[in-house]
């Protein structure tokens, strides 16, 4: 084992707590950790799970080529785990999102979707025979398939995808058309090259009556030779910001015919068209997928604040005071800022996350006996959390970015590829704004009717926070019932602009976008809302943790309101009544909690428990030999593999010699 850097072992013997008390609690128990322990080395000690030379460094098609290398492994490791009897979604979570899926495929995994959206698309909307069809040729990838929505000229609006399957009741198949270049699908994650099937989102037409989209389970590529049938068009989509190995594609279709049994029609149950009973069914796997991705946003955030923290605690620089050693970086006041309110975050997202698995599973559940009416309240967290997750996570990473300084723009950091990955986030699965938007349209909803308001979890803080007006006190319980009088507020003011639109003769259409401003800002209120409640009742609810331990999640709990309720100062001051003493008040809080975590930091993160392998970051490495590990990375550029470049002979040396 490496020499472990000074400044970090003094940060390790600072720490109040126990360490592996925190990771047990975050990993559900210690069982639970042990478990992950095992999964780690079943993945990250596999050789064939590693990279000769870094990803970086490959061209475009190279990194591809490794990606699907990588991702055959990782599938069928995941298989040999089911097959053992150690299946489980921790597995699926782990390597499709996560740590160990971006730790070993770090621009991407090209045949992510099969899991993530292809499976639970047969799952969700198939009947029963096309399960039985279709789901033991996914589950045992015999068919790599995956989830073509997004159109050239749609994404958002789903309602507005132009690609048509048109019913020939003679022959009892669709016929796909793709009518325009718009309708093109466009972006679907290892469409290019990878996937031979994918569930199309077409309109589906009989007797030339539209009946709106549906699903299709369609079949792209030939089994043996991988060739694209006749009729499909199909290709990769280029070079994009970040996750470059996930092969995105577009397609199109020319008179593509399929079976009629194609249409995954769950809910049309005698073969013949019958409406479902919410057209909004069809959009089940869009809520799992956002589900899923707020645990995805505290995956990050972790990885990236143990990052930076370990770099800030390594780091020195600059003189505090004159003649004095150059203090860890970690020591101003202002680097804490950037760091800690992110570990905060963390666990904010965390529990929230789980939540909303839960909601999510008692909402799915009812939904298969029928049950629609929690439907709603589902849809509208779902989608503000995603936004707001990944909102936070991809400025998160980005602030930390910062943190690290010069270092922190290398690659061999990990956070430019994290913020990648992270951004990402914020546009697929519906484009954030979009999101806020739906939640917007939730909240207005409850807001004019509140009879039922009561039964909604999410949502009955609502009956009376608009006057909750309490005078602040340096209490979680007060920042809370600020923040929810703010959330209150402006949906109030958001109700009664679109209202007074209204009156002055305008469209409801039209009132809603010219309040759309406003209707967005209520609904990320009424999420950090729902952020802070859920990571109060859970640090509340620890029973049986000890007391240093609890006294450090009070600490972060406490930094994450402050640092919320900072942030949004002028809305409280505008509707609240808070006053500028408060706001001053909530400022030294804020000091105070940053001195109050400072000596735990690296405590905290040492017990998020990432391996190095994971981190994939010189400045982030247990050990803390920053120095010595961003030299090695460097040498393994290929520039530095030959002493002169070729360029010197055909491009410098004549371009010397021409300015003598
Ligand atoms: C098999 C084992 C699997 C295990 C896997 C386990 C774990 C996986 C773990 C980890 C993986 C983690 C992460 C994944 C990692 C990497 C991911 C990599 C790639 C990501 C892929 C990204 C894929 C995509 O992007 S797919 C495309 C997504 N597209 C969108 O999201 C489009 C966004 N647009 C929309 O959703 C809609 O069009 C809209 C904006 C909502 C508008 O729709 P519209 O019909 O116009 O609706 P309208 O506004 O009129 O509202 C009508 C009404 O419906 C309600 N509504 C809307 N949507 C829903 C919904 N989804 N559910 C319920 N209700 C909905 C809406 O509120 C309105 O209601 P009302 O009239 O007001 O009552
Ligand atoms: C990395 C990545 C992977 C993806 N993977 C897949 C995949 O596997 N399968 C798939 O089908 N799709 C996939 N997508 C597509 C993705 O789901 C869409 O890009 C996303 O839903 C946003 O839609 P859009 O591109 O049409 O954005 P647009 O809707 O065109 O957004 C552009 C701007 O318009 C604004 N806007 C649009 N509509 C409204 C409105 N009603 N009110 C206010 N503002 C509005 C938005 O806020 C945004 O600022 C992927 C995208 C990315 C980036």
């Amino acid at each position: 084992m490496a020499k472990i850097n000074e400044d970090l072992l003094k940060e390790r013997k600072k720490c109040s707590f126990n360490t592996a008390e925190l990771t047990h609690l975050l990993d559900g128990g210690k069982d639970k950790t042990l478990e992950r322990h095992s999964r780690e080395h079943f993945f990250l000690d596999d050789p064939e799970l590693r990279s000769k030379i870094p990803l970086e460094y490959l061209s475009h098609k190279e990194k591809y080529e490794e990606a699907v290398r990588k991702s055959c492994i990782l599938f069928r490791k995941v298989q040999e785990l089911q097959e053992a009897g150690k299946g489980g979604i921790e597995n699926f979570r782990e390597i499709l999102g996560g740590q160990l899926g971006s730790a070993i495929l770090k621009d991407g995994n090209p045949l992510t979707l099969h899991y993530v959206m292809f499976i639970p698309t047969i799952t969700g909307q198939g009947d029963f025979e096309q399960q039985a069809e279709w789901m033991h040729k996914a589950w045992t990838c015999s068919i790599i398939g995956t989830y073509a929505q997004t159109e050239l000229g749609h994404g958002t609006f789903i309602r507005g995808l132009e690609t048509t399957a048109t019913y020939d009741p003679k022959t009892e198949e669709f016929v796909l058309n793709s009518p325009t270049l718009t309708s093109y699908k466009w972006w679907p994650g290892g469409l290019g090259h990878s996937a031979n099937f994918a569930i199309v989102v077409a309109q589906l037409y009989t007797q030339g009556k539209c009946h709106g989209i549906h699903p299709f389970i369609v079949q792209l590529r030939d089994e043996e030779t991988h060739m694209p049938m006749k009729g499909i068009k199909i290709g990769e989509i280029g070079c994009k910001l970040g996750m470059n190995s996930t092969n995105n594609g577009y397609l199109g279709f020319e008179n593509y015919r399929i079976p009629r049994t194609n249409l995954l029609m769950k809910n049309n149950k005698d073969g013949t068209y019958v409406k479902s009973p919410s057209s909004k069914l069809t959009y089940g796997t869009m809520i799992f997928v956002r589900v899923v991705l707020v645990q995805d946003c505290a995956s990050y955030m972790k990885k990236a604040v143990t990052i930076a923290t370990r770099y800030s605690a390594v780091r020195h620089q600059s003189e505090m005071k004159p003649n004095c050693p150059e203090p860890q970086i970690i020591d101003y006041v202002t680097q804490q800022y950037k760091l800690f309110p992110y570990i905060a975050m963390s666990f904010a997202f965390q529990y929230s996350a789980s939540w909303l698995w839960d909601i999510y599973n008692n909402v799915t559940g009812e939904l298969e006996s029928g049950q629609l009416e929690n439907l709603p309240e589902l849809h509208a967290l779902a989608c503000c959390l995603k936004a707001v997750g990944t909102a936070d996570c991809a400025a998160g990473v980005e602030t930390l970015r910062l943190a690290c300084g010069g270092h922190g723009y290398m690659t061999a950091s990990n956070l430019p590829s994290t913020y990648g990955l992270a951004t990402a986030m914020c546009t697929y699965e519906g484009e954030n704004t979009v999101l806020l938007l739906q939640t917007a349209r939730y909240l207005i909803k409850i807001w004019q009717n509140k009879k039922n308001i009561q039964n909604l979890p999410t949502v009955r803080y609502l009956d009376n926070a608009l006057f909750n007006n309490r005078s602040y006190e340096k209490s979680v319980s007060w920042i809370l019932s600020a923040l929810q009088q703010v959330a209150a507020a402006k949906i109030d003011l958001a109700n009664k602009h679109i209202n007074d639109r209204v009156r002055q003769g305008k469209a409801y259409e039209d009132a809603w976008n010219e309040t759309s401003i406003e209707l967005v800002a209520a609904a990320d209120a009424h999420c950090r809302t729902f952020l802070l409640d859920i990571f109060n009742l859970t640090v509340n609810n620890f029973q049986s943790i000890s007391p240093e331990l609890k006294a450090v999640l009070t600490d972060l709990l406490e930094l994450y309101a402050v640092h919320t309720a900072i942030r949004m100062t002028g809305d409280l001051l505008r509707f609240t009544n808070t006053i500028g003493k408060d706001v001053e008040a909530l400022q030294l809080w804020l000091e105070e909690l940053l001195a109050k975590i400072r000596p735990n930091a690296i405590g905290i993160v040492d017990s998020f428990d990432i391996r190095d392998e994971v981190l994939g970051s010189a400045l982030g490495a247990y050990d803390g030999n920053v120095y010595e590990r961003l030299f090695a990375e460097a040498q393994k550029s290929p520039l530095n593999h030959e002493p002169v470049n070729k360029s010197f002979g055909l491009y410098l040396k004549p371009f010397l010699k021409n300015n003598l």
